[in-house]
C-alpha cells in the first residue's frame, strides 16, 4: 500500500505551481536546481549520503496512476480537465547527478543536481528530501556508532521505534550501508540482502516455567549459535549461570552458545562479572551482546569503563536519530531557461547562510597526490572544467577569505556522478555490501582531524573565483 501512489507523495503547492506554470505555458522552461543542507547533524565533521536507491525506485515509477487522477479531479483547485489529461502522459525526461550512496558530504556543496522542465523538477522535490534527509540522517548517526566501535558487530534493533514502516527498512539499510552487520527486520533483510539477525525477547523466558527451561529449550528448537538473554530476573545470579549450564547441555551435543544478551543495569559492569563468569566455566568464546537504549556516547562511555561487549544491539536513538531528529536539506532553483541558455538565479535572505549559490554546477573533490587526502571540496560553474587540469589551486577559507592556500599535486574526484540522462537510468544501483565498501574508502580520503565526532576540524567547501564573483555580482544587483 505504501509503495503506491508515490507519484502524489508531494506537496500540494508543487502541484498548484505546475498547474499555474501549465496554464501560462511555461511549464517546459527548464531549470536546475540544487539539493543541499546547511548544517550538519550530531555535531559530526561529515554527513554520508544516502537515499539514492530510494530515489531511483521513485523516478522509475514516477506516474499518476487513473486513481490518482480521480483523486486530483477532486480537489478545490477545479485543475482543468486537459492539464489532468497532461498528467497522465508524466514521465520524468530529466537530468540527475548525484553524491552516489556512502559519500561522505558536507553542507553547502550539492549533494544532487535535478536538471528537467519546471514541470518535472517541481513536483520530485518533496519526495527526495524526504527520502535523501532521512536516510542520510540515519547512515550519518551510524556512522558515529560504527565509529566509535570499528571491530564490534553492530546490529540494527530500532524497527518498533521507527517512525513508521518506511522509516524503519530504510533506517536499516542506511545503517547497513556504513558498516552494521545485520538488522533484526526481516523485510528489510529481504528488499536489501542484509543480514537479518535476532536473539530472543524476555516473553520466551517469562512464558516458560523456568529460565533454565526456557534457555534449555530455546536452544533445543534453533540451530547452532544462538544468544540468550540473560537479564530477565537476576543477571549475574540466575542469567549467567543458567546460560552456562545451557551452553553445557549443548557441548555435549556437539553445538555451542554463541552469545549471552544483556539489556538492562549497568552494563559495563555486568559485562565484565558475565565476561568473568563465563570463562572461568571455559567458555572464552561465548561472545556478549548487549542492548538498551545505546547510542555512540554511551558506547564510549561503556568501552572507557573497560565494559567486555562484543556486540551491540542498537535501535531507538539511531533509527530515530534522536538527538538530532531532521536533516535540513533543501532543493533550490540555481538556474532557469532564459532565450536558450541558462540564466543562474539566487534566492537573497536576510540570514546570510540562506543566500543561494546560483548557477549550474559540478562539485571535485581535491585530492593532495602527496598526502593521500581530501583538502576540500570545489565547486565551479558547470562550464569550468577541472578534469586533466595540471593548474595549481587556490583555495580560501570560505569564512575568512583572505586566507589563501595553493595546492599544486592533486588530482579531482568529481562529487556528483550521472544517474539520470534525458530520463534514462545510466547509473546501476550497486549492493549495500559493495556502498559499505565504498563508504570506507571514502573515510580513508579524509584526516581523522575531519572524522573525531566530538568537536571535529572544520572540512572546507571552496567557490572558485568564477563562482564566488557571480554570487557576488548577483547579490550585488539584488541589493540595488
Ligand atoms: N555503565 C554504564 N555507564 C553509562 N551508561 C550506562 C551504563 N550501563 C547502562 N547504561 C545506559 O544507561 C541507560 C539506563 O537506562 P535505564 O535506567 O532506563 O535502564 P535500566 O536500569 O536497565 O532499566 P530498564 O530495566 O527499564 O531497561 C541506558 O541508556 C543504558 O544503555
Ligand atoms: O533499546 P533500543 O536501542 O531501542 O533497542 C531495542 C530494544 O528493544 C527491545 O526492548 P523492548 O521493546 O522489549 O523494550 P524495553 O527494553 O525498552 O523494555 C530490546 O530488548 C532493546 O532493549
Ligand atoms: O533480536 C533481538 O534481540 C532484538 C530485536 C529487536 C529489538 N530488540 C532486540
Amino acid at each position: 500500500m505504501t509503495e503506491q501512489h508515490l507519484m502524489l507523495h508531494t506537496d500540494k503547492y508543487q502541484l498548484n505551481m505546475m498547474y499555474a506554470h501549465w496554464k501560462h505555458g511555461t511549464h517546459v522552461q527548464k531549470a536546475v536546481f540544487d539539493v543541499y543542507f546547511r548544517k550538519l547533524p550530531f555535531g559530526n565533521g561529515f554527513a554520508v549520503a544516502a537515499g539514492l536507491e530510494r530515489v531511483v525506485r521513485y523516478i522509475e515509477n514516477l506516474r499518476f496512476s487513473d486513481e490518482d487522477i480521480a483523486f486530483l479531479a477532486k480537489q478545490e483547485e477545479n485543475y482543468d480537465l486537459a492539464f489532468l489529461e497532461e498528467l497522465r502522459q508524466f514521465r520524468f525526461h530529466g537530468d540527475i547527478y548525484a553524491a552516489v550512496e556512502g559519500s561522505l558530504i558536507f553542507p553547502n556543496e550539492p549533494i544532487l543536481r535535478i536538471e528537467a522542465s519546471i514541470f518535472e523538477a517541481q513536483i520530485i522535490e518533496t519526495a527526495i528530501l524526504n527520502f535523501v534527509n532521512y536516510q542520510s540522517l540515519v547512515a550519518t548517526k551510524a556512522a558515529r556508532i560504527k565509529q566509535v566501535a570499528p571491530h564490534d558487530i553492530l546490529l540494527e534493533f530500532g524497527t518498533r521505534r521507527a517512525q513508521e514502516a518506511d522509516a524503519a527498512i530504510w533506517g536499516a539499510r542506511a545503517a547497513c550501508i556504513v558498516g552494521f552487520h545485520g538488522t533484526s527486520n526481516l523485510r528489510a533483510a529481504m528488499l536489501f540482502d542484509l543480514e537479518a539477525k535476532g536473539t530472543h525477547a524476555h516473553a520466551w523466558v517469562q512464558i516458560h516455567p523456568s529460565e533454565q527451561e526456557a534457555f534449555d529449550r530455546y536452544a533445543e528448537a534453533l540451530p547452532d549459535d544462538v544468544t540468550l538473554l540473560v537479564d530477565t530476573y537476576d543477571t549475574l545470579r540466575d542469567g549467567v549461570p543458567h546460560a552456562i549450564e545451557t551452553a553445557k547441555k549443548l557441548a555435549a551435543k556437539g553445538k555451542r552458545l554463541k552469545a549471552i544478551r544483556l539489556d538492562s543495569g549497568d552494563l559495563a559492569y555486568l559485562s565484565k562479572r558475565a565476561r568473568k563468569l563465563l570463562d572461568d566455566a571455559g567458555l572464552p568464546d561465548v561472545k556478549i551482546v548487549a542492548s538498551n537504549d545505546l547510542d555512540e556516547n554511551i558506547i564510549v562511555e561503556l568501552k572507557a569503563q573497560g565494559a567486555r561487549i562484543d556486540s551491540w544491539g542498537i535501535g531507538t536513538k539511531l533509527i530515530t536519530a534522536a538527538d538530532n531528529p531532521a536533516l535540513g536539506g533543501v532543493y533550490k532553483l540555481v538556474a532557469k531557461e532564459t532565450d536558450g541558455h541558462y540564466e543562474p538565479v539566487i534566492k537573497i535572505s536576510g540570514n546570510p547562510e540562506k543566500i543561494t549559490t546560483p548557477g549550474k554546477k559540478n562539485v571535485y573533490r581535491i585530492i593532495n597526490l602527496l598526502t593521500g587526502k581530501a583538502e576540500a571540496d570545489y565547486i565551479v560553474m558547470h562550464d569550468e572544467q577541472l578534469e586533466n587540469s595540471a593548474e595549481p589551486l587556490m583555495l580560501y577559507d570560505p569564512t575568512h577569505p583572505f586566507i589563501r592556500r595553493k595546492v599544486e599535486n592533486y588530482r579531482v574526484v568529481p562529487l556528483l556522478r550521472p544517474i539520470y540522462k534525458q530520463g534514462q537510468l545510466v547509473y546501476e544501483l550497486p549492493t549495500v555490501k559493495e556502498i559499505a565498501a565504498y563508504h570506507k574508502q571514502q573515510l580513508e580520503l579524509f584526516w581523522p582531524e575531519t572524522l573525531r565526532k566530538l568537536n571535529p576540524e572544520k572540512y572546507h567547501v571552496v567557490l572558485s573565483d568564477k563562482l564566488w564573483n557571480l554570487r557576488k555580482e548577483l547579490i550585488n544587483q539584488h541589493s540595488k
